[in-house]
């Protein structure tokens, strides 16, 4: 049976106890009446209560109580909607008015008689009222929720608890409360129910319980996590439907952002369909009408006078300062579903609800109606003012949050959930430290909620996105750094990892303290490093020295010379005997790459023992594959070059060092997690040369490999930052001395502009130049009979140039035909060659000269950038020309003809197509999501949330300085979704 634990707490004196209070007595027991076990059903116990507050006004508590507490052990899940029946049905009575002519002394009369009644009542003191199931946090938890000093902002209220239409079809009368609700500010009643839930009706504000700010804002944050069944005053059916549309907690609730704010304008003269305004008016009529047996509608209607100028042609003539007055009547109407709600006396109180000649604040959207100056308002609210005066106030418009419906739940009924929710709130629900909300200049969580739900104006509401984006980024960042630092061990490490991300500048070795293999290797090269690779080449190094794992991206534009700082960072690794790997995305290019460093490490002088490498990749025969193999994991290879088949579960390292990806958008942060599972014991160690003792600590066994990430499409910071979290960026920013920058011109691809084309590209072969025509598709299709086709045009191509020899090459082709299309391009046998965008990626022939992209609007503005570097790589001066399909297209392209820089471009990429685009599907896919942050607009609050989450955790690594903090981050950010 259902125990009733109900408490009173003594007023101040002089203070009346009010009749609301009384009320709440009722509204308690009524939760022990087992109406369904005595087969009430809601409309015999409704009207029960309705007999007794007609009949028997004078003695009305008294009989209440009475009779609800013939209704015994009421059981649990009818318990809300009962209790919520109660409510409404008292908040209809008059029943203040009855006991605020009562002395205080009457008052207490009937209440000490209602406690010898009911023992469960006792007067005089307040205990700790659970707001929420105990089930589902700890007790101690709820017990400071309810002590937040705010706590009336956090009080459910009578008047929405009663309200709201069960049938979710006329939503909340609560906007037609003329004042907000019930004030009870320092009662608390409590029931607790024999399963251990509880559900507060109201509760105090006491002195002597208010809690420590800490363990406040500790648990008050838990709030977000209520279910949203916890939210007192939805039925039992709202709760249902609310959580089957994927409202599960509060939390989700709150974030159901409104999709736009409509700007409310003040009422003027000629009013439009549609248009949200704002009307200070009085009401000259309330009537609630039953329209069947089962339907019903309340119609309140307000009128409003307003002045300004008439601008209708006849009245133009006028004298500009007369001011003319209309008066508008507004129709608002609620809509009633269901025989309970055709009941007279239910019909009448709503009716009563408005009074004529009550000043009201309307606001909503205006539809004319036939008669003239009539107009029905949709989507409205209604304010109550105390007086005329306050009119100009409300009249002020605000922005008016326009909500999406969601899963059949209508965006009306959305926002009245919220904004009940919002008034129950805690406003130190906060798990930021304040520190950080300052710094950035940030609002409080609670600040944020109310300004993004109703905000003031447009600036509170951005102001309150701005919090919430900076959450999104900052717990992202925090739950990537914290996962990095329970990797490391001691504290010591801790700060140093933090500090190099604090300084990343500071954090270089001297090209003095490099290896000898490494200045070796430096002195091979047939050019001087750029200020940028050599700058680079130091970050690494340094990062490489260190017994924690580097996770790096090394950023550059297209033909920058990446390839060579990262082949410098292999020989720093295998000067110190152990093992690096090179992954490359596709064959070709893992065969160039090996060519490059083959050559080069055969031109290093006065090394006794030269690293040794090997290829693997996809076409690599099984033989040579198993040796290759065998090799590794005895260490006789140290450098090994490949494709995704480095990562293969049979491959085994005997000291991997260093894995080096060549990202180049084609691989996502799993493949580069794979290499961490390749850890190598510290006994075997590669044949070039020893560990020295410094480097190979104890630290270093079984230490997970340092990865550098290479980008070649210049990942915006952001959006590495956000890919990442804890990715260390080395950005080389210089090009190599000598390059010409390339010619880009666009065209539109009719006749007319392909003649040019041919024109130039006659022009290039003539004097030596070779050219690239890259297409969007390998073959001709039927459903895109526009797009230029690679195959296709092979022989159309070969006949417009028949002095010049045409290759081609596609990913369809054989590994072999492949490379060989590439070597004789490479080589000068064929002048042209005709390829799909397999060749966007790093392929690397110095003499090519002349680009043409087919249908270039079907590339990205990055992948053209990336195309655009296949050419203008050694001394020639190259163009790049860009066929557009049609003249609309040619806009976007004129953007690759303005700028070379590829940082810049790929923020025009982000911004234009959104990260999805720009990484592409497989990368974008370890993209987080984030539900109000757009990377492309508010990218650069990714840093700030960056630079938060670097001092949260140097203040506490372990956030132990920060409970709320962390239970904030293991509720948003499962540490499976955290990437590698
Ligand atoms: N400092 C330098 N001076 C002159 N040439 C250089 C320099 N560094 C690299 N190169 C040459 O520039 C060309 C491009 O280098 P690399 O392939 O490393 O560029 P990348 O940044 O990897 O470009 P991509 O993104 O296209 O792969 C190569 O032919 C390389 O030999």
């Amino acid at each position: 049976m259902a125990a009733v634990t109900l408490s009173l707490v003594q007023p101040p004196c002089g203070m009346c106890f009010a009749g609301r209070r009384l009320r709440s007595v009722i509204v308690i027991q009524a939760q022990r009446g087992n109406w369904s076990k005595m087969r009430f059903s809601n409309l015999f116990f409704s009207s029960k209560v309705w007999k007794i507050t007609y009949r028997s006004k004078h003695s009305f508590p008294d009989n209440l109580l009475e009779q609800v507490e013939k209704c015994a052990n009421a059981r649990l899940e009818t318990q809300s909607k009962l209790i919520s029946k109660v409510a409404a049905l008292m908040e209809y009575d008059n029943v203040d008015d009855v006991f605020d002519q009562k002395s205080d002394k009457q008052v207490k009369e009937e209440l000490e008689s209602a406690c010898k009644r009911f023992p469960a009542i006792s007067l005089g003191y307040s205990r700790p009222v659970e707001l929420y199931s105990r089930s589902k946090f700890s007790e101690e938890a709820n017990r400071s929720i309810l002590k937040t000093p705010n706590e009336n902002s956090f009080l459910p209220t009578p008047m929405p608890v009663g309200w709201l239409d069960p049938d979710g079809l006329s939503g909340t009368l609560s906007s037609f409360s003329p004042e907000p609700l019930m004030n009870v500010d320092s009662t608390s009643l409590r029931e607790e129910i024999s399963d251990g839930s509880s559900f507060m009706v109201q509760t105090a504000t006491s002195e002597a319980e208010t809690a420590p700010e800490e363990e406040d804002s500790a648990s008050a944050q838990l709030f977000l996590s209520c279910t949203i069944g916890s939210m007192p005053g939805l039925s039992k059916r709202q709760s249902y439907q609310l959580d089957t549309c994927g409202f599960h907690t509060m939390r989700k609730l709150l974030h159901h952002f409104p999709r736009t704010y409509v700007d409310l304008q003040n009422a003027h003269l000629d009013i439009e369909d549609g248009q949200y305004l704002i009307f200070v008016g009085k009401i000259v009529s309330s009537k609630a009408v039953r329209a069947s047996s089962s339907f019903s509608f309340l119609e309140v209607i307000v009128s409003c006078e307003v002045t300004g100028r008439d601008q209708t042609p006849e009245n133009l003539s006028c004298n500009a300062d007369d001011k003319v007055g209309k008066t508008f009547y507004l129709h608002l109407k609620r809509f009633f579903r269901g025989a309970r709600f055709t009941w007279q006396p239910f019909l009448n109180s709503i009716q009563e609800k408005h009074r004529p000649g009550d000043f009201v604040c309307v606001s909503g959207k205006v539809k004319a109606l036939r008669a003239e100056n009539h107009f029905e308002m949709k989507e409205y609210n209604i304010d109550v003012l105390r007086d005329e005066d306050e009119s100009s106030l409300s009249a002020q418009g605000r922005p008016y949050p326009i909500y999406p419906a969601k899963g059949g739940l209508s965006p009306k009924f959305l926002s009245d959930v919220i904004s009940r929710a919002l008034r129950i709130l805690p406003t130190n629900m906060d798990p930021l430290p304040k520190e950080i909300t300052t710094i950035f200049g940030l609002p409080s969580l609670h600040d944020a909620y109310i300004g993004i739900h109703e905000p003031k104006n447009l600036d509170e509401a951005d102001l309150a996105r701005k919090r919430l984006i900076f959450d999104e980024f900052f717990y992202l960042q925090l739950a990537r750094l914290y996962q990095m630092l329970q990797g490391l061990g001691t504290k010591l490490e801790k700060d140093v990892l933090l500090e190099k991300f604090k300084n990343p500048v500071l954090n270089s070795v001297y090209i003095e303290d490099w290896s000898a293999l490494s200045k070796s290797f430096v002195k091979a090269l047939p050019y001087s490093l750029t200020p940028s690779q050599l700058s680079a080449a130091s970050e690494i190094i340094w990062d490489l020295k260190r017994p924690i794992p580097m996770n790096r991206l090394l950023q550059g534009d297209v033909g920058c010379g990446k390839t060579v700082v990262a082949f410098l960072a292999c020989m720093e690794v295998v000067a110190s005997g152990y093992q690096a790997a090179f992954m490359a995305p596709t064959e070709l290019l893992a065969i160039q790459h090996y060519e490059q460093l083959r050559d080069l490490l055969e031109k290093m002088e006065g090394v006794p023992s030269k690293p040794t490498i090997g290829l693997l990749t996809g076409s690599t025969p099984t033989k040579q594959s198993r040796m290759i193999r065998q090799d590794l994991q005895s260490g006789a290879i140290s450098i090994i070059i490949g494709t995704h088949s480095l990562i293969a579960e049979k491959i085994e390292y005997s000291a991997l060092r260093i894995a080096i990806v060549d990202e180049q958008q084609r691989f996502g942060v799993i493949q580069r997690g794979k290499f961490n599972s390749k850890l190598y014991g510290a006994s075997v160690v590669s044949k070039t040369g020893s560990p020295d003792s410094d480097d190979a600590t104890k630290a270093d066994l079984n230490m997970a490999p340092h990865v550098l990430a290479m980008s070649a499409t210049p990942i915006p910071r952001s959006l590495a930052l956000a890919l990442y979290g804890d990715i260390s960026l080395t950005q080389i920013t210089d090009m190599p001395l000598g390059r010409i920058p390339v010619e880009t011109h666009i065209f539109e691809g009719n006749e007319s502009g392909f003649e040019e084309v041919y024109s130039m590209m006659l022009k290039d072969l003539e004097s030596g130049g070779r050219v690239y025509l890259v297409y969007p598709v390998i073959e001709q299709s039927e459903q895109l009979p526009q797009l230029r086709a690679a195959s296709a045009d092979l022989e159309v191509i070969s006949q417009k140039f028949p002095n010049y020899s045409c290759g081609l090459l596609h990913g369809r082709m054989k590994s072999d035909d492949k490379e060989e299309a590439l070597r004789k391009f490479r080589s000068g046998e064929t002048q042209i060659l005709l390829s799909t965008q397999v060749i966007e990626i790093g392929v690397d022939v110095p003499d090519a000269s002349m680009m043409v992209v087919m249908n270039a609007e079907r590339f990205g503005i990055a992948q053209l950038h990336q195309l655009r570097g296949r050419v203008g790589r050694g001394t020639r001066k190259s163009k790049c020309l860009l066929v557009g399909s049609t003249a609309n297209s040619l806009k976007r392209l004129n953007m690759l003809g303005k700028s070379s820089d590829g940082f810049y471009l790929a923020n025009i990429d982000l911004l234009l197509r959104g990260p999805g685009d720009l990484l592409g599907k497989k990368q974008s896919g370890h993209l987080p999501e984030f539900p109000v942050a757009r990377l492309e607009m508010d990218g650069n609050m990714l840093q700030e949330a960056h630079i938060a989450a670097l001092k949260v955790l140097g203040d506490s690594h372990d956030l132990e300085k920060f409970p709320a903090l962390r239970a904030e981050l293991s509720m948003r950010q499962p540490l499976c979704l955290l990437g590698d």
